[in-house]
C-alpha cells in the first residue's frame, strides 16, 4: 500500500494545514500578545523608516559633497544621517526587547499548557508513549510556536514594511530604477515551494532521529548500573553515536535545503544592482544627470537587500515552526481521559471497604486480564493477595487508584462505584507504596511532604519517626534538609523504602496498598520496613501483594488471583487446610527457602519469590 498522495493533493493539504496552524497561532497566541506585538510593529515601522530616509539622503549626501559642495548642507546631511541612526538603534533595541519578552511569554505559556495537558493523560498514553517523545513535544511544540509568530511578526513588520518603504524611495528618486528592484522580490519566491516540503519532511525525520537519540541516551544513564555492570558500555556507545550521526545528518540536509533560497536571491539581486549600475551609468555620463539620484537609489537597492532574502525565504524558514506548532497542538488536542467529567462529585472520606464486583478489564482491546474478578477488603483489614506472576495482582492495584477503569462490572468503594466520582477524590483515600519507590529531586523533608502539600515540619518528623526514619534522618549532616539525589540515588533502598512510608504515613489515607513493597530489600532493611508497615497497617483497609508469603500469613484474608480471576480465599489457617492452590505455594515456598538454607547447590538462582516460576507438580507434592 503506498503512503504517498498525489503531488497536487499533498501539496494542497501541505499549505493548508500550514494556514490552519497559523490562524490557530495567531488567533491564540498572537491576540492574547496582540499589545506586545502592535508596539514591536511601532518599533519596526520606526526601523523601516530610518532605513528609507537614509536612502533618501544619499542623494543629498552626495549631491552636497560632490556636485555643488556647500558645508551647510554637509552639516545639516551629516546631523540627520546621525539622528536618524539613534533612532533606528533605539527602535532595533525596543523591537528586539520587547519580541524577545512576548516570546519568551509565548514559550512558557505553551510550555505550562502542554504539561497540564501531559498530567491529563492516563497510564496507558504513558506506557504507549517514551519520555523522550513528550519532552521532546513539550520543548519543539512550544519553540514552534514562538519561531513562527516570531517570523510572521517580524518579516511582515520589519522585512515588508522596510521593504515598502524602501521601494517608495527609489520610485520617488527614479520610477524606472525602481521597476527593476520590484522584479527582483516576486521572481526570487518562485521556486521555494519544493523546498518547503523538503523542508517539512526534515524537519519530521530530525524530530524522530532526535527523540530517539534522547531515549536511547536517557535509557543508558538511567540505566548506567546494568550497562556497566553487563559492560554493556560499546553496545551502547555505537547505538548513541549512530544516532548522533544521524541527527547531524539531517541537521545538515535541514540547513542545506534552507539555503538553497539563498543563491537565487544572491543571483537576482546581483542581476538588479548590476542593472541599476548599467542605466545609471548611463544617465549620469551621457545624459550629464546628477549623480545623488543613483546613489540614493543604489543604497535603497542594497538596504533591500537583506529584508528581501529573508521575505523571499520566510516560508522555508517557516515550515519547521509550523511542524514544530503542530506537534504542540497534536499534544494539546489529545483527549485528557484522566480529567473528570464536569460536575462529578468527590468521595466523602470512606471507611475503606474495597469491593471489586465482577470486574473485566484489559490494557489492549481482546486481551481481558481480569475476568469477571469479585474481591472484597473489608475496612481496617489486610487482604493479600498472591498468585502466579502475571495473573492481575498489580492490575487490581490499577484499578483501586483508578490509573484505568474497569470495561466491565465496577469497582466499589463503600459500595460507591468509583467512576462516579472524581479521580483526585479517590487517589486522595488511597496511599500506595510499592517497590520502586520514586523520589523527586529535592530534599528528604521536600520527598515526605509530597505526602500531604502543606503538612508542617513537625508532621513531617512524626510521620518520619512513624516509618522509623527519623534515625537515619538524623544521622545525615543535613538532616531532613539532605537532597535525596536524582530518584533518591543517594539513599539506600531500604531508607527510600522508608521514606516512601513515612510519605504514607503523612498522608493518612484509610485505603492502603502496598505492592510488594519489601522485595527488594535485604533481611535487616526488610525487619525494619517490615515493622513500619505493620504499623502504618493499623485501622486502615491494606491491600497487599505479595511473593514471599511469609509476609502474608497473619493477613485477615488471603486471595489467590490467577488468570484474572480470585480463585481462593481465607485466612492462611483455612487455605492451608483447604490443601489447594495456596497449599501448593505456600509449602513450594517453604521447602525451597529451607533448600536454600541448607546451602544447596543450583536452587540459589531459582526464584524464591516468584510464583509463577515454580513447577506446578512441586507444588501439588
Ligand atoms: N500497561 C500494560 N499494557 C499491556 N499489558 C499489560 C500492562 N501491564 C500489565 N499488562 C499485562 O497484564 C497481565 C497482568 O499483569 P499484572 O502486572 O497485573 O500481573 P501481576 O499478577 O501483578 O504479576 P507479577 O506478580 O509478576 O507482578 C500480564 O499479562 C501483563 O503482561
Amino acid at each position: 500500500m503506498s503512503s504517498k498522495a498525489p503531488p497536487s493533493q499533498s501539496q494542497g493539504a501541505a499549505k493548508d494545514e500550514t494556514s490552519t496552524v497559523l490562524r490557530r497561532l495567531l488567533l491564540s497566541d498572537g491576540r492574547t500578545h496582540w499589545k506586545g506585538y502592535a508596539l514591536a510593529f511601532v518599533f519596526m515601522g520606526l526601523m523601516g523608516a530610518c532605513t528609507a530616509l537614509l536612502a533618501y539622503l544619499m542623494r543629498d549626501a552626495v549631491n552636497a559633497i560632490f556636485v555643488a559642495p556647500t558645508p551647510q548642507a554637509v552639516w545639516a546631511v551629516s546631523g540627520a544621517v546621525m539622528l536618524l541612526s539613534i533612532v533606528k538603534g533605539a527602535s532595533a533595541y525596543g523591537q528586539s526587547i520587547t519580541m524577545a519578552r512576548v516570546g519568551n511569554r509565548i514559550v512558557a505559556d505553551n510550555q505550562k499548557r502542554a504539561f497540564d495537558q501531559i498530567l491529563l493523560q492516563d497510564a496507558s498514553y504513558f506506557a504507549k508513549h517514551h519520555t523522550a517523545e513528550i519532552t521532546g513535544r513539550f520543548s519543539a511544540g512550544a519553540n514552534g510556536a514562538r519561531g513562527a509568530l516570531d517570523l510572521i511578526i517580524t518579516s511582515i513588520g520589519r522585512d515588508a514594511l522596510s521593504l515598502i518603504m524602501l521601494a517608495t524611495v527609489a520610485i520617488v528618486q527614479d520610477p524606472f530604477l525602481a521597476v527593476i528592484a520590484l522584479v527582483v522580490m516576486p521572481t526570487a519566491v518562485v521556486g521555494t515551494r519544493k523546498l518547503i516540503k523538503k523542508t517539512k519532511s526534515l524537519f519530521t525525520s530530525g524530530f524522530r532521529s532526535g527523540v530517539q537519540l534522547s531515549s536511547i541516551a536517557m535509557e543508558a544513564i538511567q540505566g548506567v548500573r546494568t550497562v556497566k555492570a553487563y559492560t554493556l558500555e560499546p553496545v551502547m556507545r555505537e547505538r548513541t553515536h549512530k544516532f548522533i550521526d544521524d541527527v547531524e545528518a539531517n541537521s545538515n540536509r535541514l540547513v542545506r535545503t534552507q539555503a538553497k533560497s539563498s543563491p537565487l536571491m544572491e543571483t537576482l539581486g546581483g542581476l538588479a544592482i548590476g542593472g541599476v549600475v548599467l542605466y545609471a551609468g548611463y544617465n549620469v555620463i551621457e545624459l550629464g544627470r546628477s549623480p545623488g539620484q543613483f546613489f540614493s537609489v543604489l543604497t535603497a537597492l542594497l538596504l533591500a537587500y537583506e529584508p528581501a532574502k529573508r521575505l523571499a525565504r520566510m516560508h522555508v524558514d517557516l515550515a519547521s515552526h509550523v511542524m514544530g506548532a503542530r506537534m504542540l497542538f497534536e499534544l494539546l488536542d489529545a483527549p485528557s481521559p484522566d480529567r473528570d467529567a464536569p460536575g462529578v462529585p468527590a468521595l466523602p472520606r470512606p471507611r475503606g471497604r474495597v469491593e471489586f464486583r465482577e470486574v473485566v478489564f484489559g490494557y489492549r482491546p481482546g486481551e481481558s486480564v481480569l475476568r469477571g474478578l469479585d474481591l472484597v477488603a473489608e475496612p481496617g483489614q489486610t487482604t493479600a493477595l498472591v498468585g502466579q506472576s502475571g495473573g492481575g495482582k498489580t492490575t487490581i492495584i490499577n484499578l483501586i487508584e483508578r490509573f484505568y477503569d474497569p470495561q466491565g462490572g465496577a469497582v466499589l468503594i463503600d459500595d460507591i462505584d468509583a467512576r462516579s466520582v472524581t479521580r483526585s477524590s479517590v487517589r486522595a483515600n488511597v496511599a500506595l507504596v510499592s517497590q520502586d519507590v520514586y523520589l523527586f529531586s529535592g530534599t528528604v523533608k521536600d520527598n515526605i511532604g509530597f505526602g500531604r502539600p502543606g503538612a508542617t515540619d513537625e508532621e513531617i518528623i512524626a510521620a518520619a519517626r512513624a516509618a522509623h526514619a527519623h534515625d537515619f534522618i538524623m544521622g545525615f549532616e543535613n538532616g531532613y534538609d539532605t537532597p535525596v539525589g536524582e530518584h533518591g540515588a543517594q539513599l539506600s533502598g531500604g531508607q527510600r523504602q522508608r521514606i516512601a512510608i513515612a510519605r504514607a504515613f503523612l498522608k493518612n489515607a484509610p485505603i492502603l496498598l502496598l505492592d510488594e513493597a519489601t522485595a527488594a530489600l535485604d533481611s535487616e532493611s526488610e525487619a525494619l520496613v517490615q515493622r513500619a508497615l505493620n504499623e502504618l497497617q493499623h485501622q486502615r483497609t491494606t491491600i497487599v501483594i505479595a511473593h514471599r508469603l511469609q509476609t502474608v500469613v497473619r493477613a485477615h484474608k488471603i486471595c489467590v488471583v490467577e488468570h484474572g480471576r480470585v480463585v481462593e480465599h481465607g485466612t492462611h489457617d483455612e487455605l492451608i487446610a483447604r490443601r489447594g492452590r495456596y497449599y501448593g505455594f505456600y509449602f513450594a515456598q517453604f521447602a525451597h527457602e529451607q533448600k536454600q538454607q541448607e546451602g544447596a547447590e543450583g536452587s540459589a538462582d531459582a526464584p524464591v519469590d516468584n510464583l509463577g516460576e515454580t513447577d506446578d507438580a512441586r507444588l501439588h507434592a
